[in-house]
């Protein structure tokens, strides 16, 4: 991932490069861990871009990645906003990584999961102003990661498409993600989404409200910039406190269930069935591919 930014650089070790300008002012600071890029200049507005060939899955270590780089700039008080993206053409990330739920052991599915709901319970509930610039196509984890954020732009290629596809692939979104996705486009869409476990090309996302904005490519990350600068007009106190009374319930929901969640996404991944899914749902994607 690549995390980039400005203002008081306070990332860990690491990949970690800082410019310092004649007056010893930090120009920007830039934290490329292995799996993201991120950057935070003068603006206090970072810009993370995922860079986990080929596409962007979120691994257990991305997962970690992410939340930790989530976590460095919600502390740093010169960031007040974040804009997502990714590196790679075409994919802005393809979900969770199916090979963390194929074959693996009891603990590895618990700490994955762990894992998942840490990334989501920062993004979801962070001060920070979070605007996702999906530039390329987004199922499943990815699509919750773009609906974590408080604004979406999509590049307006119909290629691309954005949605909860879980139910296609023999699985089921966990309570949480359909929350977020009703949070979003409201119940009805989100119930015929769901169980139709429905890919949405990028215009027809706009029109039922999944991302706010279609832009050419190019103009993505002009645009993402315009639209963070119109949110970060308003006094960080009254966005957060205003953001927090929209978004609490759900997060709170979690946070109350969250090891009986875990228990629950063990059992289901566990069971055969499921694993036979899996499996002929990666088989599928390689031969779709030859
Ligand atoms: C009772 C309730 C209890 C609760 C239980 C909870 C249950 C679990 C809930 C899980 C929630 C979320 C699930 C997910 O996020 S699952 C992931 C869903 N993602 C997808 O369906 C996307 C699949 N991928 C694609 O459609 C395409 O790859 C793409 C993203 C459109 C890109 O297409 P492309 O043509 O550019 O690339 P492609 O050749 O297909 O792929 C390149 C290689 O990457 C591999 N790959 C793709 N996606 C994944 C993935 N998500 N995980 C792991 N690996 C992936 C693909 O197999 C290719 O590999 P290789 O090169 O052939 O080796």
């Amino acid at each position: 991932m690549l995390l980039s930014g400005s203002g008081k650089p306070q990332f860990g070790e690491g990949n970690r490069e800082v410019g310092e300008a004649p007056l010893g002012r930090p120009v920007w600071a830039a934290v490329g861990g292995s799996l993201m890029s991120l950057c935070l200049p003068f603006t206090g507005v970072a810009t993370m871009k995922f860079k986990s060939p080929p596409v962007n899955s979120l691994s257990l270590e991305f997962l970690t990645e992410f939340s930790i780089s989530l976590e460095k700039l919600e502390n740093n008080r010169a960031c007040r906003g974040v804009i997502i993206t990714s590196t790679l053409p075409k994919i802005f990330s393809s979900g969770l990584d199916i090979t963390e739920m194929c074959g693996k052991s009891m603990e590895h599915y618990t700490e994955f999961w762990r894992a998942v709901q840490e990334m989501w319970l920062r993004l979801y509930g962070s001060n920070m102003v979070t605007v996702a610039a999906v530039n390329g196509s987004s199922p499943a984890g990815g699509c919750l990661v773009a609906m974590s954020c408080d604004y979406r732009i999509m590049a307006e290629n119909p290629k691309f498409s954005i949605g909860l596809n879980e139910a296609q692939l023999g699985i089921v979104a966990p309570f949480w993600f359909k929350d977020t996705f009703v949070n979003v486009v409201g119940h009805r869409i989100a119930e015929r989404s769901l169980q139709l476990g429905s890919l949405h090309p990028a215009p027809e996302a706009h029109k039922l409200g999944l991302v706010d904005e279609l832009v050419p490519e190019e103009k993505l990350m002009e645009r993402a910039a315009a639209v963070m600068a119109q949110w970060l007009a308003l006094p960080d106190h009254a966005r957060q406190l205003t953001k927090t009374m929209m978004r609490k319930a759900v997060l709170d929901r979690l946070v109350a269930h969250r090891e009986e969640d875990i228990k629950n996404f063990v059992t289901f991944v566990s069971k055969e069935s499921i694993q036979k899914s899996l499996r002929m749902y990666m088989e599928m994607l390689k031969k779709r591919k030859s």
